[in-house]
């Protein structure tokens, strides 16, 4: 039985003070079950105060992006050897809003996911089509790719700790949910794409999360899926209560 992630990915929202108090209350109502985990994506300064706030409780702290280069001359990035100093113990990788306004590409993602794993942090990879890929019907080949590339050069073992977030970018920020067939038909995808080029027991311990507009009145029937092991979540995951009953849902 594969354990659900919950991950609430604030984006670039929220002042220190927001930050701190939110982490305080989740810390305090995080519903106490092996059935789930709770990860909290913050901006970059606040992760160390958050860090340090969510000691002592299943909440996790993750960066929203990294560079892939330990340290050197790289005006305005983060290496992920500064996540590891702090107790950043999660990082998610090519969202799609990095891929599209940072010019983030499968290979900068592989190696991202590649330094990841050399720092003990659980990389949280997303993939996911546009709308125009998937009315051309090419969701599966695309999704294909950017899980083959992300994960290339990993080892079998590596790829057990992975999570996967399936985000169509159509629905996104947009209200517009996948249906939970869509969302699972492609979370299967993925777990036979592991299947097949890593192993039958990586497919079965990688986790699958949905993305897109998930919220605390559609969440229990996307995690009800097959292949749905989560979700990360935009702006459901903004205000404690609604992100505290994503992670109840999860706990069921
Ligand atoms: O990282 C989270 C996703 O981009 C989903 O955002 P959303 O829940 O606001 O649609």
């Amino acid at each position: 039985m594969r354990k659900k992630v919950i991950a609430g990915n604030w984006k670039m929202n929220k002042v220190l003070s927001e930050a701190e108090k939110f982490v305080a209350t989740t810390k305090d109502n995080i519903p106490t079950s092996d059935k789930v985990e709770s990860v909290i994506c913050a901006p970059f300064p606040y992760l160390a105060a958050l860090v340090e706030r969510a000691k002592g409780s299943d909440v996790k702290i993750a960066a929203q992006n990294m560079h892939y280069e330990a340290n050197g001359a790289f005006t305005g990035e983060v290496s992920p050897v500064m996540l590891k100093d702090i107790g950043v113990t999660y990082v998610v990788i090519g969202h799609s809003e990095r891929r599209e306004l940072f010019a983030e590409t499968d290979e900068t993602v592989n190696k991202k996911v590649h330094a990841a794993f050399n720092n003990a942090l659980t990389p949280i990879i997303c993939v996911g089509e546009t709308l125009e890929q998937r009315e051309s019907n090419e969701t599966m080949s695309v999704v294909e790719l950017q899980v083959k590339k992300a994960l290339e050069g990993l080892s079998d073992a590596q790829v057990h700790e992975v999570i996967i977030a399936y985000e169509p970018i159509w629905a996104i920020g947009t209200g517009k949910t996948a249906s939970t067939e869509q969302a699972n038909e492609v979370c299967t995808h993925i777990r036979g794409i592991v299947s097949e080029f890593v192993s039958s027991d990586a497919a079965e311990a990688v986790r699958i999360q949905y993305g897109g507009s998930v919220k605390p009145a559609n969440v229990d029937e996307l995690l009800s899926q097959s292949d749905i092991d989560g979700a990360l979540v935009g702006g459901a995951s903004l205000e404690a209560d609604s992100f505290l009953k994503l992670v109840e849902a999860g706990a069921k």
